[in-house]
């Protein structure tokens, strides 16, 4: 295991040894004969023409929708700059777009995710917010640890005064299957350091980004 994925385990606040973590991942034909399993459980015919590539189109879509495990969120937020002159007002991301996917159905939570943060004196590359979003989206999640986690991260790393994360999306697992509630957003929060205790900046966030559910 590289020194990023330790880093990425340790923020997920999970405990788990190196070797359990690589002995545990099967390799691409394993995956690819998983997918054969549940073609054939489907009902059809995984050796059909349509189907013959559908193993390895899927293994490769799982590595697009899973990426965020190899991708390390303390590395991402290191490029910070300090010449801001005085800057001391809230940074804010509005609406970045969420693709991620739900850990007890494994189908898409859609959405977007709004973050921000009161710097203390160095302010931290914006495109580097949304990919610490990324690096965790692209994994599978409930909101909940979602927004914590954003949240966490860019506490511990940047160590600003403050950090604000709002994330509206919804649940294919509610929309496309089970209880069948399409146009249903669950909205979560974590609100850490100045965003927590002082009400003015929390109100100052949520109508920076349209006060989502009335919050
Ligand atoms: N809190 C929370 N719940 C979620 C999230 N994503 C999915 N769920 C819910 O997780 C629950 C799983 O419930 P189960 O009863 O074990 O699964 P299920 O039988 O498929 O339930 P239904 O979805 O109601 O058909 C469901 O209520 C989902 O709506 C999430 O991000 N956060
Ligand atoms: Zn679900």
């Amino acid at each position: 295991m590289t020194r990023e994925n330790v880093l990425a385990v340790k923020l997920d606040g999970q405990v788990k040894t190196p070797d359990a973590t690589s002995a545990a991942r099967p390799d691409r034909a394993e995956a690819e004969a998983a997918v054969r399993t549940l073609i054939r459980w489907a009902g059809d015919d995984p050796d059909r023409e349509g189907l013959l590539s559908t193993p390895d189109r899927v293994v490769r879509s799982y590595e697009e929708f899973f990426a965020g495990y190899a991708q390390d969120p303390v590395e991402i937020l290191q490029r910070t700059f300090e010449e801001t002159d005085g800057y001391d007002e809230v940074v804010a991301l509005r609406g970045i777009r969420i693709e991620s996917y739900c850990e007890h159905h494994m189908v898409p939570i859609i959405g977007v995710a709004h973050v921000a943060y009161l710097p203390r004196s160095r302010v931290v590359g914006i495109s580097k917010l949304a990919r610490v979003v990324e690096a965790f989206s692209k994994r599978l999640q409930i909101q909940e640890k979602l927004t914590s986690q954003i949240a966490n991260a860019i506490e511990e790393v940047l160590k600003p005064k403050g950090v604000g994360v709002v994330i509206e999306a919804e649940h294919q697992c509610m929309s496309t299957r089970g209880v069948h509630k399409p146009g249903v957003s669950m909205v979560t929060s974590r609100m850490l350091g100045e965003f927590r205790h002082n009400p003015t900046l929390r109100r100052e966030f949520l109508t920076l980004i349209g006060n989502p559910a009335g919050f």
